[in-house]
């Protein structure tokens, strides 16, 4: 099993070109894999503008689509495991926003549909509903990569502790999550969830956002994250486009589980009761 593991959180500029968008996706697999990255991850919406406008006109189905061709290419020729970011999926009638995983060979290993759609409304500062256009997925998302148990979530998905607690009991070591925060919520709870997440279940938490586009319809807040089990920020970009590379040490895991061994303490025989 490894004991560590170099990873490298793209934070793409996307723009309303969907061939340019994947290009540069694919360019930055491989400059990352350049500098030693095993696993290279990918931001929310990052083919597409973020917004529910776009959602039906960059859909694609996974994994026969042309953005989903374009990462197992990239996977199997940079010999990378991919974490795709997420596109609009298009199943049928329904859309989905999709996290599609590929490994070293480019074979499709997970892919997830976000669970908790964004839909919030906080009066003169931004309001958004991505139920209008999305349906939610309602699957777990877990895969083994070279021996280590990673989670997924989508953006929204990072609010909600108890997906991230079953996570962990599925035995994940990292949860990645492709995001998008924006200029009101992210600079109050994009860290904050990040740390939280991250202390809770004694894990490494990734988030990787869309670089900032002041001039777009919705304006990410940027900021790509990586977060040790200790709740302590190992990196973290700012607003603009870049490559957070950094190296996972699985011991630390293990280190603060065994030392804050909170997961053989919690009292479940009381909790169950409430949440039941
Ligand atoms: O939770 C938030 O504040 C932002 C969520 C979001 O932008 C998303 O789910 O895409």
């Amino acid at each position: 099993m490894l004991r560590a593991l170099r990873i490298a959180l793209v934070q793409l500029a996307v723009g309303s070109d969907k061939k340019k968008n994947i290009a540069e996706a694919v360019k930055q697999i491989h400059m990352a894999k350049q500098q030693g990255a095993q696993l290279v991850a990918l931001p929310e919406c990052f083919n597409s503008p973020y917004g529910t406008k776009y959602f039906n006109d960059y859909a694609e189905e996974v994994p026969g689509g042309e953005t989903s061709l374009a990462l197992l290419r990239a996977a199997a020729e940079a010999g990378v495991c991919v974490v795709g970011g997420t596109l609009p999926e298009r199943c049928g009638d329904r859309l989905y926003n999709t996290c599609t995983v590929w490994d070293g060979c480019g074979k499709l290993l997970a892919q997830h549909r976000k669970m908790h759609l964004f839909d919030i409304d906080i009066p003169g500062k931004i309001t958004f509903k991505e139920s209008e256009a999305l349906s939610p997925g309602d699957q777990f998302t877990t895969f083994d990569y070279e021996g280590v148990k990673i989670g997924i979530g989508i953006c929204y998905d990072l609010r909600f502790s108890e997906m991230s607690h079953v996570l962990a009991s599925k035995g994940c070591s990292m949860l990645i999550y492709p995001a998008a925060f924006n200029m009101t919520t992210g600079p109050k709870h994009w860290e904050l969830l990040a740390r939280a997440r991250a202390n809770d279940h004694q894990l490494y938490v990734a988030l990787v956002s869309p670089a900032r586009d002041t001039e777009a319809s919705y304006v990410a807040w940027g900021h790509s994250t990586l977060v040790d089990p200790w709740g302590e920020v190992v990196g973290k970009l700012d607003e603009n486009s870049g490559v957070l590379v950094c190296d996972i040490d699985l011991n630390k895991v293990e280190e603060v589980r065994n030392q804050i061994p909170i997961r053989s303490q919690r009292r479940t025989d009381l909790y169950d009761t409430i949440t039941k």
